[in-house]
């Protein structure tokens, strides 16, 4: 089914766990035709061991990264880098694929990107990420949406630096309890670690979402539960995710969703909307 056998240059800004396995899956050859190119993380330690892994070259900097032979920056590092990272690969004529999602609930900031991205006649890759239904979602905005909720049920332990922020005292949850409802602006803002997936939604069914999350210290799983309601029709997606073991924010559906895109770059069969 491939069409494209050139190789695919690949740029990683942010080397945790999403980085990581997405450069273990180049390596392994679950994407094909695909090299990692060059790495970056304010970590220079985590850079080493990406570079160790794929043979990349450690870059000190996004400005330097982008300046690198490459096809596809993949932005897996923080809400706070991806105004930047997308920013400078476009206009140094990369494509971006973006994780950090939460950036994106500025709006400004949106349009700018892909105003930018036209311009420049590159694209913009936003990954179904830690959530499911997003084929769906697209094809319900062509009727009116009227109601997008996001219930997120974590263990204590993936949601934890952001409620120790936000002053909670972590010990004294022994049951789960709400620790946030409200909207996406609000949700975003404080747990920007967490809850990226609140922004794809709001993105793909242009309505922003409500959102509740769970801090349940029983929970083993990352639950999302999706519900979107439309002249269309009603769609209720849940997703029970495994959490990664070396960060338990993350589950591992969201770096598999981006393998999967960055591997189906080369397919020429499309499935899904
Ligand atoms: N779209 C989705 O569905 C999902 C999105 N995410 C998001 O994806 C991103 C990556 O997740 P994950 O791999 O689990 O995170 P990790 O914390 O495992 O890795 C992120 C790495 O990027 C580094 N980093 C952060 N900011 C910068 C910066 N400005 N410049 C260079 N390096 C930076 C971090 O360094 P340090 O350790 O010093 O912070 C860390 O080494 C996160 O923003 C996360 O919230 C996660 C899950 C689902
Ligand atoms: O991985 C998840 O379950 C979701 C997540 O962290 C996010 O959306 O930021």
């Amino acid at each position: 089914m491939e069409v494209n056998t050139t190789m695919y240059k690949i740029g990683i800004v942010g080397c945790g766990v999403i980085g990581s396995f997405i450069s273990k899956k180049v390596v392994d050859g679950t994407i094909k035709n695909a090299k990692i190119i060059a790495v970056y993380d304010r970590n220079l330690e985590k850079s080493k061991k990406l570079s160790e892994l794929t043979g990349a070259k450690i870059c000190n900097s996004i400005d330097e990264l982008v300046k690198e032979n490459l096809d596809l920056v993949v932005e897996c590092a923080s809400v706070k880098a991806v105004e930047e990272v997308a920013t400078k690969s476009l206009i140094n004529n990369k494509d971006v694929l973006i994780m950090s999602v939460g950036a994106l609930v500025d709006k400004d900031l949106f349009l700018k990107l892909k105003k930018l991205a036209k311009k420049v006649s590159r694209k913009i890759y936003i990954p179904s990420g830690a959530i499911g239904g997003l084929d769906a979602i697209k094809a319900l905005r062509l009727g009116e949406i009227y109601k997008v909720v996001l219930k997120t049920v974590k263990p204590i332990k993936a949601l934890e630096d952001s409620l120790k922020n936000l002053g909670y005292d972590i010990s004294s949850i022994k049951n789960p309890i709400v620790v946030f409802e409200g909207d996406v602006f609000e949700a975003i803002k404080k747990f920007p670690m967490n809850i990226n997936v609140s922004v794809t939604l709001s993105i793909v069914s242009e309505y922003p979402a409500k959102v509740i999350i769970v801090a349940d210290p029983n929970a083993k799983l990352n639950r999302h539960e999706i519900l979107v309601e439309s002249s269309i029709g009603k769609l209720k997606v849940c997703v029970e995710n495994v959490p990664f073991e070396e960060n338990p924010k993350t589950s591992a559906l969201a770096a598999y969703s981006a393998v999967r895109l960055i591997r189906d770059l080369s397919e020429s069969v499309k499935i899904g909307t």
